[in-house]
This record gives C-alpha cells, structure tokens and sequence, in this order.
C-alpha cells in the first residue's frame, strides 16, 4: 500500500460548517484545496448516522485518492473499508485493536506527553496527533498547551523509527510557520503534517484555506531542515563579514523597534543612533502591524515586563516574524519570577526569535537548567561548559544564542565562537547588556537587508548572516568599551557610558578587524 502523505489532515466537524456550507461541499472543496488525508471525527452522533456520514466521506475521499481515517470507532472504520482509525489515550489500546484490524490498517494515537509518545512508539503505532499545541475553541481540553516547543522533545523521541507525527490544535495559516520552524527536534526531526479543523472546516472558502496551509507547510519542510548547507565561513571572513555589516548599518540607517525597559530605553535609543541606526521605542500592540511593515527589525527585552506590554510582545514578535524581519530576544532576568518564565515560554510559543541573548543566569533559566544561579538580573556564576551549553540552545531554539560574560559565546548551533574583548566597566554600569540587544538588532536589521531577498515563502527572514550580525555587534561595543574605559575624560561609571556611546560612534571598521579577539570552540 501506497505511504500517507499526512502533510495536510483534516479532521472534520460539521458543527463548525459557516451557514449555507454543506458538508460534503465543503469536503470536496478542502480536497480541491490539497488536503491528503481526511478524519471524520464525529463526537455526538448515533452510530447509524455516522456511518452514513463516514461511507458518503468515503466514496469522495476515493475520487481524489485521498484516505479516510475514522476517530474512535473501529467497527465504523472496518464497515467503510477506511485507510486506519485514530485513537485517544481512553480509547481502545493499541494492541487490541490490532488484533481486530486487518493488516495494514492505519493505527494513530493521540499523545500529549513525552511519555505517551514513548508508549505509542513502543505499541508500534502508524502515527501519533501530538496534541494539542495550542489552545482552541473546537475542543474542550483535558491537558495543558504542549507549545510549539514542547513539540521538539517528542519528535525526538521518535528519531529512528517508522511512527509518523503530526500536531494538532489551534494550528492555522497565520501560526503554521512559527508551528513549523519551532517544533523542529534539536535532532533535526521535524513533523510529517498539520491537523487541522476549524481553520478549514468554519471557512467560506475551504479550498483556499487549505491551499494556503499546505503551502506554507510545503515551503516551511523545504526551508526548517535545511539546517546544514550554507558555507562554512572561516574567522577571518566571518570578522570581514562583520565590519561590512557595520559598514551596512552605517549606510542603510535601518529603523530598530524595540520594546525595551523603562530603566535603559534612553541609552539603548543612544547606542542605536550611535551605531548608525534609527530606534523607535513603542510597545501598543495597536502598532505592531503597522511598524514591522516599516521597521528593519524588531527588539524585545523584557526587562520592566507587564501584563499590558506582553500583549504587544506577543503581537510584534509575531508581525516581525510575518513581515520577514529579524526579532532579537532579550529574556532580561527571566528566573527572576514566575511571570517571566511563564512569559518568556509564551513568546516563544507564538513567535520565532532570530537571536536569543543573555547572561548565563538568564540563559540557564530559559533553557530550565538549574546550573547557573542568577540575581535579579544578574549573574551569580558561569557554565562548567558554557560551549556545549549555547551550542545546545541554539539547537533547541533553532537561533543565534549569545552568551554574555567576561568571555562572550556565540552559536548557531553548529559552531561556537569565543569573543574576548571588552572592559571590566562595562559589566559596572546598568543596561550594557540591553545596549547590546539594541546593537544586535541593527546589525541584524542590515544583515537581513543586505541578504539577496529571498522569495520562497515559509522563511521568518530574508536569511541575512545573523551569526556574523550577532559577532559584529558583540565586538563593536566591546572594543568601543576598550577605548572608553582609557579615555582621559573617564573617571568612574557615570562618565563611562557617555564616552562609550561615543566611542561607538567614532569606532573604524579596521579597527574591529586588528583588535577582534576572536576564536572558535572546537566542533562537538
Ligand atoms: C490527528 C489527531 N490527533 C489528535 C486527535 C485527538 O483525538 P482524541 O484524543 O481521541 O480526542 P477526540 O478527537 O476523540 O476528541 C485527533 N482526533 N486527531
Ligand atoms: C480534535 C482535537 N484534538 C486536540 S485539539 C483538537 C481540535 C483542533 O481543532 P482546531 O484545528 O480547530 O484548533
């Protein structure tokens, strides 16, 4: 028997059909759109019914060669001849129902943890429904969110075996890309389909919603495991890279949106004219659209984080990721509290950051390593390997991680560079840390300028040299701190911040490449 293609299941609803939509119309029309498989799920009807809306589903899923599963119900499964059924946790299990099928009968299960999707794999299930990724109004849950990235660690699981997944739960063409590049295992492992059904079912125009779902899931497989393939550039070019980033900055004037704390939005504004950009500071998320149209990219430090200000965060990092604009995470003091963790994980749920950085207590709790202790917003110590542990992290959130710190770490999950410049002072004055996110995020805004535009859909950038972006910005400031802290006119921290918002202004790009204390970490 010919394999599933999953890329695009739809499970069916005939409570959500708009008004005037019939439901073999709108099944007709999903298939028209692309879907490859289709499950009738059918929660509160007697059986005679459902089989009757299961042998119509049949003989139109034949017409387009596209296969029928049956949620729950195994003797309905049998008596239309279906592909397989889907199973639910309380339903039958696995090898019971075995048993009763005939070979080759689809199995699915539907798993919420990681512990269930061990079991299904174990039972030799067809597939697992990893659900729910989201919240949703088609369904009332029994079990939390998984989050977008709650689904890496489950796709892992199922690395070297047959089990095919797909996720399901709030999935729509808005969230599908942020869905696909976020789920992605560190090992590489990404999802087979999207389930979907209110995204398609409660539309006018099911054909076109499906269309747009399954290119965008087409374009995003393409374009997510691609995670190998660019050249690998040396130090050298990759500090060459840099100093034309700074150079683009300085000529392209992108516009930097950040939403920063109230205690360094002047000096971060500062640092970003200083480098040759334009910020503009604005949290509303009435905005957000309006601004990652215009803006080059997007900053988002949660340093002085709000209720109120989340929602544009959640909007922004979500307009910017749209828009293909870069979006720099600062996560400042997130295991500080329970609402910033809890925020952090959220952002990260909807929206997919370009670059992640941090001090290692800042890192240590977004990663729920427990490591590295942190003050408030700083640090009370490092890494035993700070190498593996940003290299591992710029897996697991498929991004640039920068490590700040006497030594700064730099990762795109496959290499690892050590930057070692910079003054003591710089780690004594406030907001150094969130200057540096300004500077990233104009380096990145350039960065993703000077990218050749990229058309192919499914990409959250025009796929600009980030890494290069991210080591550009680091030595920019740091060595500018190097020249700051030597000047004549600086005598403690309060002269301090002003020199060096001067000095980074006045800082040559040849200067970069003869002071840049560059090395790389072997590979693991
Ligand atoms: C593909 C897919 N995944 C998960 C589910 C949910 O199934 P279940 O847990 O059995 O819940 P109900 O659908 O029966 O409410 C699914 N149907 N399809
Ligand atoms: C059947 C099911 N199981 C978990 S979530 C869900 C419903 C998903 O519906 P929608 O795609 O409309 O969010």
């Amino acid at each position: 028997m010919d394999p599933i293609d999953f890329s695009l299941y739809l499970v069916t609803d005939r409570g959500l059909l708009p008004q005037g939509k019939s439901y073999l119309e709108s099944l007709e029309q999903a298939l028209l759109g692309g879907v490859t498989v289709v499950q009738i799920r059918e929660k509160k009807t007697d059986t005679a019914e459902f089989l009757e809306i299961a042998l119509q589903s049949k003989a139109l899923c034949d017409r387009y060669k596209v296969p029928l599963i049956i949620n729950d119900r195994i003797d309905i499964a049998l008596a239309v001849n279906a592909r397989g059924v889907h199973l639910g946790q309380s339903d039958m299990p696995i090898d019971v129902a075995r048993k009763l099928l005939p070979k080759g009968f689809l199995i699915g299960i539907s798993c919420n943890t990681l512990d269930e999707v061990r079991r299904a794999r174990e039972s030799q299930a067809d597939y697992v429904g990893l659900a729910s990724v989201w919240d949703t109004q088609t369904k009332k849950l029994t079990n939390v969110p998984i989050g977008v990235r709650g689904l890496g660690v489950m796709l892992e699981a199922l690395d070297g075996s047959e089990v095919r997944a797909v996720a399901i739960g709030g999935i729509k063409s808005t969230n599908l890309i942020r869905l696909m590049h976020g789920s992605v295992s560190a090992t590489n492992h990404g999802l087979d389909g999207v389930a979907v059904v209110s995204d398609i079912v409660a539309s006018h125009d099911p054909k076109g919603a499906a269309q747009m779902l399954k290119s965008i899931f087409i374009a995003c497989k393409k374009s997510t495991l691609s995670f190998d393939g660019e050249p690998r550039l040396s130090r050298e070019e990759i500090i060459d890279k840099a100093v034309t980033i700074m150079d683009g900055v300085r000529s392209l004037n992108p516009l930097v949106h950040q939403m920063t704390n109230v205690v360094v939005s002047n000096q971060s504004a500062n640092i970003t004219l200083a480098v040759g950009a334009s910020p503009i500071m604005a949290t509303a998320p009435e905005e957000m659209a309006d601004l990652a149209e215009l803006s080059d990219s997007l900053l988002v430090n949660i340093g002085t984080l709000r209720a109120d200000s989340m929602q544009g965060m959640l909007k922004g990092g979500y307009s910017a990721n749209a828009g293909r604009k870069p979006v720099v995470l600062d996560p400042v003091g997130v295991g500080a509290s329970e609402f910033r963790k809890a925020s952090v994980k959220e952002l990260l749920d909807i929206w997919q950051p370009t670059v992640i950085k941090g001090n290692a207590g800042e890192l240590a709790a977004l990663a729920g390593s427990i490591e590295v202790a942190a003050k408030g917003v700083d640090s009370t110590g490092g890494f035993k390997d700070p190498v593996s542990f940003v290299r591992q992290l710029a897996r697991k959130e498929r991004c640039i991680v920068a490590l700040t710190g006497e030594t700064d770490y730099i990762s795109d999950g496959k290499r690892v560079l050590l930057l070692k410049n910079g003054d003591p002072l710089l780690g004594k004055i406030t907001g150094s840390g969130c200057m540096l996110g300004s500077c990233i995020s104009s380096y990145c805004a350039a960065a993703n300028t000077l990218a050749n535009e990229d058309h192919r859909e499914g990409k959250l950038t025009r796929g600009g040299d980030f890494l290069s972006a991210t080591v550009g910005a680091v030595l920019t400031l740091t060595i500018a701190s190097e020249f700051a802290a030597t000047r004549e006119d600086v005598h403690g921290i309060g002269t301090f911040l002003p020199a060096l918002i001067d000095e980074v202004a006045a800082l040559q790009p040849e200067t970069i490449v003869r002071l840049a204390k560059v090395e790389e970490a072997a590979d693991s």
